[in-house]
């Protein structure tokens, strides 16, 4: 019996281990092939030949015809090119799936001469369930978030998603397609809930800017003692604890973007001279900082207050008034564009059924006619929040004006038209009566009055304080102390 030993050089233990590697390679494998320095086909085993059919070649010596003729998508080339092996890679191509391994083959220098091709197993989908299924799973799950992402980036509003083709609302919008064209401030004005947010992520999309930030500070929504740190940012080490290290303004982040001033009536006059200064320099410091930063910000400012008027009575600056009043855009209240509320109402149905999950409802004509007798004080905020409820409190999928009635009761009704003098009924002399009995002492009607506006407010802004109270042109402050007082 004769018995063979392993050589005792480590030059000859390599070349057998080389060898006996490539035997086994080669039996294992469900296919093997070499090319050269050029892609081309040097040898090829009889296992590989049994899937060139599915590759559309009939039987025939596939020696001297380039690699990437007769193996759709392989990467040899790209192994010879590198000189990096692929140990494990899916190959597929219109014979299917296959798990291959690409191995550079080298010369005595070391150089690259060429590439040896392994099938190792053809359809891994069912010999290797788990992989293949947890391979998937993540290629899914790589789609969706690349989706997510492109959607994220997406504008989130564009011109077009401010419903209305009456012709208040398409001078709104030729106005907004305008204002974008250029780089200059934007004043939005209008009662609230009228689409002034939407308008100005709106104009950003459409604008130069698109891809960049667009960042959004509601002033009335910051505490006073807060708002230049918010806009200016805080520079390292300027307070102890939770800001040492430093934090970046609202402007810092709109660099090179847009960015929205949302409720600026309500800015302090403390701060409006530095805010013009900023408008005008394009220059902030940061808090506890005395350096200043360069900054490029499209502003787009937004306010329901009445300018003008704080700027007489000298609660808002003029300079800095006629700074932000550069390109004003003046957006009509619900009641201005009754045409467009069916419109508005489908839209707003289908989001809120899209948001909810729930069926999209219609509205029958008895509906939209009871809607469009409102005045709509909280614009199309308040009409959402009416079809919210609405939606909400059934599950028929036809809304009727008997399920809005006692959503609108209190919301003020718009003035039917004055009748004709001559058509005018004259009151009975028994209604006089009556009407005289109904007297009530008049601080008794205003506390009333007064119980009824506030009620209202608070439902047209979907219970939101501040912007009941803002509707009502009085101070949070008061507001509670009124409602304390009921
Ligand atoms: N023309 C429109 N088409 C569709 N939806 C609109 C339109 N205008 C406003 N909306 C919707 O109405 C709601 C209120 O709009 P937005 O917040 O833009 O109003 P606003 O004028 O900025 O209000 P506020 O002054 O109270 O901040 C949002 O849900 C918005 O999507």
């Amino acid at each position: 019996m004769t018995t063979t030993t392993l050589p005792a050089d480590a030059d000859g233990v390599l070349k057998l281990a080389a060898q006996s590697m490539f035997d086994t390679l080669a039996q294992a494998a469900m296919g093997m092939m070499v090319v050269d320095r050029q892609h081309r086909i040097v040898w090829i085993s009889e296992g590989y030949k049994r899937f060139l059919p599915g590759l559309g070649h009939e039987e025939g010596d596939f020696v001297g015809r380039l690699v990437e003729e007769v193996v759709p998508n392989t990467l040899m080339a790209h192994v010879i090119e590198t000189g990096q092996p692929m140990l494990v890679d899916l190959l597929t191509n219109q014979a299917g799936t296959f798990l291959v391994s690409r191995m550079p083959l080298r010369d005595a220098d070391g150089g690259v001469i060429g590439a040896l091709g392994l099938v190792l197993l053809d359809h891994p989908e069912t010999t290797m369930q788990p992989l293949m299924t947890k391979f998937s799973r993540l290629q899914r799950e790589l789609d969706d978030a690349r989706q997510q992402l492109a959607a994220q980036r997406r504008p989130k509003y564009t011109i077009a998603s401010f419903i209305g083709s009456s012709p208040v609302a398409m001078e709104t919008k030729r106005q907004a397609r305008r204002v974008a064209q250029t780089d200059s401030t934007v004043l939005l004005l209008g009662e609230t809930g009228t689409g002034k947010e939407l308008l100005a992520h709106a104009i950003h999309a459409a604008s130069t800017r698109a891809s960049r930030a667009f960042v959004g500070v509601n002033i009335a929504a910051v505490p006073d003692t807060l708002l230049e740190a918010e806009f200016f940012g805080v520079a390292p080490g300027a307070y102890t604890g939770a800001d040492r290290k430093g934090r970046d303004g609202k402007f810092k982040l709109a660099d090179g973007g847009t960015l929205f001033l949302d409720e600026i009536g309500d800015m302090p006059v403390a701060l409006q001279s530095k805010l013009l200064r900023v408008l005008q320099e394009q220059e902030i410091e940061p808090l506890g900082s005395n350096k200043v930063e360069r900054v490029d910000v499209r502003i787009i400012a937004a306010t329901s207050r009445d300018l003008p008027a704080m700027v007489a009575a000298g609660s808002f600056r003029a300079d800095l008034y006629y700074r932000l009043n550069v390109l004003p855009i003046r957006l009509p209240a619900l009641r201005e564009r009754l045409p467009d509320l069916e419109a508005l109402v489908e839209a707003l149905a289908d989001d809120i059924a899209r948001r909810s999950g729930l069926p999209h409802k219609g509205l029958s004509p008895d509906a939209l006619e009871l809607l469009s007798r409102q005045a709509w004080p909280g614009n199309i905020r308040e009409l959402r929040n009416v079809l919210e409820q609405a939606t909400l409190m059934t599950d028929d999928t036809v809304l009727t004006a008997a399920h809005f009635s006692s959503l609108v009761d209190g919301v003020p009704q718009l003035s039917p038209p004055p009748l004709p003098a001559a058509a005018a009924p004259r009151a009975p002399v028994a209604d006089a009566a009556a009407a005289t009995a109904a007297i009530k002492p008049l601080p008794q009607a205003i506390a009333e009055l007064e119980q009824r506006a506030i009620r209202e407010a608070l439902e047209a802004t979907g219970g939101n304080k501040l912007a009941a109270s803002r509707l009502l042109g009085i101070s949070r402050a008061t507001l509670y102390e009124k409602l304390g007082s009921s």
